[in-house]
Formats: C-alpha cells, sequence, structure tokens
C-alpha cells in the first residue's frame, strides 16, 4: 500500500500524519501529535478509527530537543509501517521569504535558501529543515516536498506587504509576509464546503495557538494578517510578545546592554503568556493558576487579540463571520467569550450554551456576525498538496 507522510514542527509541538493514497485523493491511516515540547512533551498516537495507539512521555523532559523527539519519532514510526510503502513526505516550512509560495519539491538549492531564512524563524525553521536532513540521511531517494506557511499570504496587496521604513529595505526583503497559512488554507476551503456564501464575505480568522495570528479573509484569500516579516509580529503569544514598541526594543540594547541574542531569546522565548505570567506559556495552566499574574497574562492576551481584530475590520470594510482556531480557539470557551465580549459592538452575539459545547457555530441566530469554531488540520492541506504534486505533470521524480 502506497502512503505519505506529513510533519508539522509548531513551536510547542511536532504533529504527524499518514495517509493512504487512494486512485482519487488519500485516507488518513494514522497520525498524532508530541506537545508541551520545552516543559513536558507527550506523545499521543491515533489510528484511523481514533484509538489511541501510542502514548508516551520523556524523562528531563524540559530538556529534549524537537530533534531528539524527531529521532525517537522515527524509530517508532519505522516500527509501524507494517507493509505501506512511504512514496513522500510532506513538511510545513515555515518561512519560504520572496521566492517559494507554492508547494515545491525539496533539494539542495532549496535547503540553502531556507536555511537563510532561519533568522526570520528561529522558532520554526531550524526544527523544520532538520527533520529534513534527518530524513534525508535515513531514506536520501525518498522526494520530500516544502509546504509554506507564508504561502496563502502571497498574493498580499503591495501597500498590505510594506512596513513604514525606507523603501530600500523592502527591496532587500525586509517586508510583511504572514504566516500560519496552511491553517487559513483549510480554514478557508472549510468556509467554501460549509457555506459558499459565508466564504465570500468579510471574515476573520483566529489561530489562537502557542503561536497565534489573525487573518482577514474576503473571497476566501488573505488580505490581511498580523504576523508580518516574522512570526513575531501581531498577537501576543505563548511566549513570543508580539507587536511591540520598537523602541523598547533599541532601550533593551542601547541602555540595558543586552546583545542581540538575548534579545531574541527573550522576545521569541520568554516573552507573551510565560513572561508576563512568570509561570506559563500554556493557556490550560493559567487558567488553573490562582495568582494575579496569571489572570493579567490572560487579560493582555484578550486585549491584543480584540485590538487587532479590530484593526482588521477597516481592511475588511465590516465583518460578517469569525472563526476560531488551534489550540486556544478551538478549545477554551472562556477566551472565545471575552474576544467576542470585547467586539460585540462589531456585531458579534455569542450563544453561550453553545460556545461552552464547543459547538460548531458559537454565535446566536440574530447575530450580525457568524461565529465558528473549525478545528484546524495543517497536515490535510499538506497532504492535498503532496498529492497534487505527486500526480502533477511529470510527477515528482528527480
Ligand atoms: N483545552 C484547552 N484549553 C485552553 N488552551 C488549550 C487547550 N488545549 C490546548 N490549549 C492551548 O493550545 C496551545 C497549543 O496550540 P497548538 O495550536 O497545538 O500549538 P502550536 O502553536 O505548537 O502548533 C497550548 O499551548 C495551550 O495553551
Ligand atoms: C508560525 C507559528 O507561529 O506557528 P506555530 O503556531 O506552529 O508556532
Ligand atoms: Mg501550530
Amino acid at each position: 500500500m502506497k502512503a505519505i507522510v506529513t510533519l508539522n514542527a509548531g513551536s510547542s509541538s511536532i504533529k504527524f500524519a499518514l495517509y493512504e493514497l487512494l486512485p482519487h485523493g488519500f485516507r488518513f491511516d494514522a497520525g498524532g501529535k508530541i506537545e508541551e515540547i520545552g516543559t513536558a512533551p507527550r506523545l499521543r498516537a491515533r489510528n484511523a478509527a481514533g484509538e489511541v495507539i501510542l502514548e508516551r512521555d520523556w524523562q528531563q523532559a524540559n530538556a529534549i530537543s524537537h530533534e531528539h523527539l524527531l529521532e525517537d519519532l522515527f524509530a517508532w514510526a519505522a516500527t509501524q509501517l507494517g507493509d505501506r510503502e512511504i512514496v513522500a513526505i510532506g513538511h510545513r516550512i515555515v518561512h519560504g521569504g520572496s521566492d517559494f509560495a507554492a508547494p515545491r519539491l525539496i533539494d539542495d538549492a532549496l535547503l540553502d535558501a531556507l536555511d537563510a531564512l532561519i533568522p526570520l524563524a528561529p522558532l520554526h525553521q531550524p526544527h523544520n529543515l532538520a527533520a529534513v536532513r534527518a530524513l534525508r540521511a535515513l531514506a536520501p531517494h525518498l522526494p520530500q516536498i516544502a509546504c509554506f506557511d507564508t504561502g496563502f499570504h502571497h498574493d498580499l496587496a503591495p501597500l498590505t506587504t510594506r512596513l513604514p521604513l525606507p523603501r530600500s529595505l523592502h527591496e532587500r526583503g525586509i517586508r510583511r509576509y504572514g504566516f500560519h497559512g496552511l491553517s487559513y488554507e483549510h480554514i478557508a476551503k472549510r468556509l467554501r464546503d460549509i457555506e459558499p456564501t459565508h466564504a465570500g464575505g468579510r471574515v476573520i480568522a483566529a489561530h489562537l495557538g502557542n503561536g497565534a495570528s489573525l487573518c482577514a479573509m474576503r473571497e476566501g484569500k488573505s488580505i490581511d494578517t498580523t504576523m508580518g516579516f516574522t512570526a513575531l509580529d501581531g498577537l501576543m503569544m505563548g511566549t513570543r510578545s508580539g507587536a511591540l514598541d520598537p523602541g523598547v526594543v533599541l532601550h533593551l540594547q542601547i541602555q540595558l546592554g543586552m546583545s542581540a541574542q538575548e534579545v531574541e531569546t527573550l522576545l521569541y522565548r520568554q516573552s507573551g503568556l510565560l513572561g508576563v505570567s512568570g509561570l506559563s506559556n500554556d493557556m490550560r495552566a493559567l487558567h488553573a493558576s490562582d495568582a494575579p499574574e496569571a489572570a493579567e497574562a490572560i487579560d493582555l492576551f484578550v486585549r491584543q487579540a480584540a485590538r487587532q481584530a479590530a484593526g482588521l475590520i477597516p481592511t475588511l470594510g465590516g465583518l460578517d463571520g469569525f472563526v476560531f482556531t488551534a489550540g486556544i480557539g478551538e478549545n477554551d470557551a472562556c477566551i472565545r467569550a471575552r474576544i467576542c465580549e470585547s467586539l460585540s459592538w462589531a456585531g458579534i452575539a455569542l450563544d453561550a450554551d453553545a460556545n461552552e459545547a464547543n459547538a460548531a457555530v458559537i454565535s446566536t441566530g440574530d447575530s450580525k456576525v457568524l461565529v465558528r469554531v473549525i478545528p484546524t488540520d495543517e497536515e490535510a492541506v499538506i497532504a492535498h498538496h503532496v498529492v497534487d504534486l505527486i500526480r502533477s505533470e511529470g510527477g515528482i521524480s528527480r
């Protein structure tokens, strides 16, 4: 049986899936995730029937790297393949820069070009590329395909990509790109499937996970988004600051004498929910805590999300739909309720019971804005792209 594998290394998780290739399309076979990387990583995998086929955690957990976890994952996967023949592997690659948007076969030249983007996505790109290289060492002839998180935003209007900096910097690639594109591509497709008229409307999708961003969509296309040059911009996140007065960065370096490396670590790994609470980057842990700092971190997260959602409405010209997705968006009724409450002036009316139940539609019948919860599936989007490439004219033979 021919199969494809997808790998999605997020900032706090590694998600993976195995799909059986069918004459037309593909079928989910097994998959799962390692989550809470950096604190207490644990793995859970399920088969197509939803049964748990592996659960595992690690000793000395907080010190275990993405790369070590990948090695363990590959070793386990090799024992599970049975008669399946893997014909291609698809990867989520977070940054494609100015040059790469459409999914493509990974070769040496592409790997070199993607290495150069590591400084623009230090929480993701190194792990994404390490997985590609590790698999190349294990199976040198197996085609590997890069699917870019920036790709969905490739057609943003020139004005939306521009930063208010000297023009020469834009020409050097210092511009807004946008991320979480595979997730937004999935949301756009689901909206088209569920309700074509809604998909054509003015929609804000909120991908609230350990990384978090918003995407303003019209006709299922990205017209603006809160992440920019890097995945540090926009909303406050698990460990990332999100948008910040640039004067703070200067002050940290010039007045407080921090090195560039220290500032990078501070903004990417020690800020956001973790920095403000002093406790955890995990929203579940903050809800469970009585500490006032945990409550303040949650308050700030909600404030930033609502403020930035409001900031997208002029570009959209109004609001017809709002979609919550990713770890927090799909599971956290309290955060959804508070963001919706802050946006009630924009026509959002929440159905409290539907929200508590994580229902597919969580707005009231007379809400001007239709609010949905749609589980994201970046793996399925990657699988689609891999299958399309395999079956495209010329295939993907080297
Ligand atoms: N039941 C839940 N309630 C609140 N937050 C949750 C819940 N489940 C997961 N989360 C949050 O979602 C985050 C992970 O989201 P996910 O989208 O999987 O992350 P990543 O950005 O690594 O892909 C966790 O850090 C946690 O804060
Ligand atoms: C781009 C990004 O922030 O991704 P993740 O949410 O997986 O960390
Ligand atoms: Mg993610």
